[in-house]
């Protein structure tokens, strides 16, 4: 499987739950996979029929999506296709029902109208599965319920041995259950995966529809434009995101919109142009929802509170779908919230329109919420998490907390004293004063605290009242579709322990709606600090830049010509992975996370041209960072912490002024000081999370590969790594403890030495040996001769080492057989074993084979330790 991974999607290993998941699969198992956005569903039923060589259907809503995965699983060289009524290519059904696709997608109509011939050609031809995507839309109490999804029951009893995969990114225990009492799963294996989306920030705000409020919008994307993801704007109404699209043209901002009063053949353009990165910013509808697999979309604005908590969370997850930082803004007006009337109108089912209502209050308390956002979404979906998330706008803010002891008490003892009966407006309209037939009639007028609360604005007064909900002070529930605010056991004690004149503390933090209300209002049409949060760009270069600008172009023409989408030739990430690489061969494109097999096989010359015809102008050099290859997780340690002036220098002076160590020595702050004192202070940049060009370092301090095996036969001898003289001692006088430092640093912050040496040496192989591989192409396997070419690099620090071991042990030679048999007995083996073990070849060979197969995805490297594939 991981095999399939590598080669296919171009992954080293599998994300939480993936593995298990297809391993129940492929046992025949029914599965229910709730997992979040973004979180890798798709591979659950991707894998299986790469693995079992037959078809797996999937149930999609959308065809815009079902053309979408297609599209970029032909980028994998995955054989998909879909079914539905714009598919005009005729013989797919006949294909379809033979067997010939890996991957068949359809939609739930289709897929209960088709006759039953078809399907009892399918299971003769084979079916490895039957997933249905998006599951909770099979549910009356999911947010999204489509009667279409009810009717796929039927397949049930005609694929009666198929596993069914039902996934979702939302679904409440209700919808869970639901979801496997429709598809009648039989004794299921549940996976329930986080939902949190680390990577997004999430901020809200509220907005007036006002002109000024609307030209700061347009500033703001203009802004998040220039740093070049995708942006989308999700409109309540299709007035509004054809007013938004009109500003954004005016503003001179590339823009496309969606909804669904334009005609299809609108609509589909206007969704290819932005999938294929020809536009940046789309404004849509929510028509514009479910179907968007875009990884790149950095930012998501929602123009007015979505109808629901779930559709918020499915539509923002629409954002950082590779993993970048990646920001979701929802502005919405009060107005927003009146809007349950409208969306259960035509709804018969009792159950549903509760379900919408309650849907739409979750979401407003998401709206007005002064704590973390974070922990309200993921506590909505059933998930415990006490500490604030730092990542969203009220961990970020400055907490502004007051006691509101006294106002507090007029709202409580208000809502206590209208009987409980009202939403918040009945209240606070008697805390105002006012004398409206409904106040008079009720004698609401006479009651003690009628007018006391002038002082406040309606809307602080409903954000306070928002902020005792959030509290648990105030309850709300919905009676007959009707949203009533209640005093909670713990409001009632607090009133108790009150009266008019006197209250006990009660300290909280004022929302924003407050402070802009107490403000007159003054920033209410501004979207102002939010812009703040900025994208992380990589901490690329400018070198490093203009090279990833080139590399997107290059994509950009390569999905032209391909008639796909850029994202569908690789990722953002593998991009960036692949600008600091920037690889000199097949083989080390092929290493990069992210680069599977489709594309080095057909642009991986192109990508491994460009990159080498851009950098001696750009001033970068060839095989640049190489632990850049695959995701790092971040060594936190001691990383923050501060360097004196005298060690900052040193770092400073080798590493950006690129001085060699004994120059830094020279010229210490106060006169000379020893080269050892500047290794080890520019080691302690390193730890502390300086940048260090490590490849030059070993270069400069006379590490080597031959050194690095010695200092580990030591560490192994005495079975410890803690104290430094004891390696010492075990080791030939030329190894010094510099090296020893140097070795245990590098692999302290998870950079593998090995790996960064094989790239010094390979780069001194000089360029006939990366030439010979990359002209062979593809059937380059190399042969036995070759190895015992002499004339390649004789001064290579692995014959010092060989020599020594030819004198004690048998030959054994290298070939590209042997060594697979070697790294598939040894899993996770280093470069340096391997060639030390094939102690009848040179050096050089064994690493010139490595590389070969490691372009035919026959092995994998990572951290510098190869394993079969
Ligand atoms: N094992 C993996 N390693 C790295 N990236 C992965 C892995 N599995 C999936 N991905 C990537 O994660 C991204 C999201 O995957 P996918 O589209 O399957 O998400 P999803 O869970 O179906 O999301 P949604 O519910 O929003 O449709 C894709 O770009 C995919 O290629």
């Amino acid at each position: 499987m991981e095999s399939i991974l590598k080669k296919k999607f171009g992954y080293s290993q599998f994300r939480p739950y993936q593995k298990e998941i297809i391993e129940k699969v492929l046992d025949g198992n029914d599965c229910l996979v709730v997992m979040s956005t973004g979180s890798g569903k798709s591979l659950c039923y991707q894998v299986p029929p790469l693995v079992t060589g037959k078809t797996a259907v999937v149930i999609s809503p959308l065809l815009s999506l079902m053309q979408d995965q297609v599209m970029s699983l032909k980028q994998k060289g995955i054989n998909a296709e879909y079914l539905g009524s714009s598919q005009t290519d005729q013989t797919a059904y006949c294909q379809a029902e033979d067997g010939a696709f890996d991957v068949l997608y359809m939609t739930p109509e289709k897929a209960s109208l088709l006759p039953k011939r078809f399907w009892s050609n399918l299971l003769n031809a084979g079916i490895c599965l039957l997933a249905v995507d998006e599951a909770h839309c099979i549910s009356e109490w999911g947010h999204d319920f489509r009667k279409e999804y009810k009717q796929l029951d039927v397949l049930r009893s005609i694929l009666f041995n198929v596993p069914f995969i039902g996934l979702t990114a939302t679904a409440t225990q209700k919808v869970q259950n639901d979801i496997v009492l429709s598809l009648k799963m039989i004794d299921p294996y549940i996976s329930i995966g986080s939902f949190d989306r680390k990577n997004l920030f999430y901020g809200v705000k509220p907005c007036c529809r006002s002109q000024a409020f609307l030209e700061e919008l347009v500033k703001e994307v203009t802004k998040y434009n220039s740093g070049g993801g995708s942006i989308i704007i999700y409109c309540t109404t299709v007035k509004d995101t054809e007013q938004i699209y009109q500003l954004l043209m005016d503003a001179g901002v590339t823009t496309e919109m969606y909804h669904g009063q334009m005609g299809s053949k609108a609509r589909e353009q206007s969704h290819r142009s932005f999938i294929r990165d020809e536009v940046q910013v789309m404004v849509a509808t929510v028509a514009f929802g479910m179907g968007i697999d875009k990884p790149n979309i950095r930012c998501v604005i929602h123009y007015g509170c979505p109808k629901s908590l779930e559709s918020y969370y499915q539509e923002s997850g629409r954002c950082g779908r590779d993993g970048l930082p990646s920001v979701c803004f929802l502005y919405y007006s009060r107005s927003d919230f009146a809007k349950s009337d409208f969306y259960v109108a035509g709804v018969h089912s009792e159950n549903q329109r509760k379900a919408i209502t309650e849907s739409l209050m979750a979401a407003e308390k998401y709206c007005l919420l002064a704590s973390c956002r974070r922990r309200f979404l993921l506590k909505y979906f059933g998930e415990q998490w006490t500490a604030d998330c730092g990542n969203c706008d009220n961990c970020t803010r400055t907490k502004v907390e007051r006691d509101l002891s006294k106002e507090s008490f007029l709202l409580l003892s208000c809502i206590q004293s209208c009987g409980g009966r009202w939403g918040l407006n009945m209240p606070i309209d008697v805390l105002r004063g006012s004398r409206s037939r409904k106040i008079m009639e009720n004698n609401f007028d006479k009651l003690l605290m009628h007018g006391h609360g002038k002082d406040y604005t309606v809307l602080w007064w409903k954000a306070l009242g928002g902020l005792l909900i959030a509290h648990g002070y105030l309850k709300e529930i919905v009676e007959d579709l009707y949203r009533k605010v209640r005093v909670s056991p713990m409001g009632l004690q607090y009133l108790c322990s009150a009266n008019f004149e006197r209250q006990p503390p009660l300290i909280l933090p004022l929302t924003r709606e407050m402070i802009d209300e107490e403000d007159n209002g003054a920033q209410r049409s501004s979207v102002e600090d939010q812009s703040s949060i900025a994208i992380d760009d990589e901490r690329f270069s400018e070198a490093e830049k203009r090279l990833y600008s080139i590399l997107l172009g290059l994509r950009m023409e390569l999905a032209k010509e391909n008639g796909t989408a850029p994202y569908a030739i690789c990722g953002d990430q593998t991009l960036v992975r692949i600008t600091k690489t920037r690889p000199s061969t097949r083989a080390r494109l092929a290493n990069i996370e992210g680069v599977n097999q489709h594309l080095v096989t057909n642009y991986g010359d192109k990508f491994l041209h460009t990159i080498s015809d851009a950098l001696e102008e750009l001033g970068l050099s060839l095989n640049g960072d190489t632990n850049a290859a695959h995701p790092i997780e971040k060594v936190c340690h001691s990383a923050q912490r501060n360097l004196n002036p005298a060690k900052f220098d040193a770092w400073k002076m080798w590493q950006i002024s690129k001085s060699s160590v004994k120059e830094v020595a020279m010229m210490g702050r106060s006169g000379p000081i020893k080269e050892q004192t500047v290794i080890s202070y520019i080691l302690e940049a390193a730890q502390t999370g300086r940048e260090l060009d490590w490849a030059r370092f070993c270069l400069d301090t006379g590490l080597t590969l031959q050194i690095i095996s010695l200092i580990r036969a030591a560490i192994s001898k005495i079975g410890s790594r803690e104290r430094l003289k004891p390696i010492k001692e075990e080791l030939p006088e030329m190894v010094t403890y510099e090296h020893i430092k140097t070795m245990l640093t590098m692999e302290n912050l998870n950079i593998s030495p090995d790996e960064v040496l094989s790239s010094t040496s390979s780069s001194l192989l000089g360029s006939s040996t990366e030439t010979s591989i990359d002209a062979m192409g593809k059937e380059s396997l190399v042969r036995k001769q070759k190895f015992n070419d002499s004339s390649i690099c004789e001064s290579s620090p692995k014959k010092l080492h060989k020599q020594e071991m030819e004198s004690t042990e048998e030959e054994r030679e290298a070939n590209e057989n042997s060594i697979m048999e070697f790294i598939k007995a040894h899993d996770r083996i280093s470069a340096t074993e391997v060639i030390n073990y094939f102690n009848g070849s040179k050096a050089e060979a064994v690493a010139y084979v490595l590389n070969c197969l490691e372009t035919e995805f026959l092995v994998y490297k990572k951290n510098g330790l190869y394993s079969a594939l």
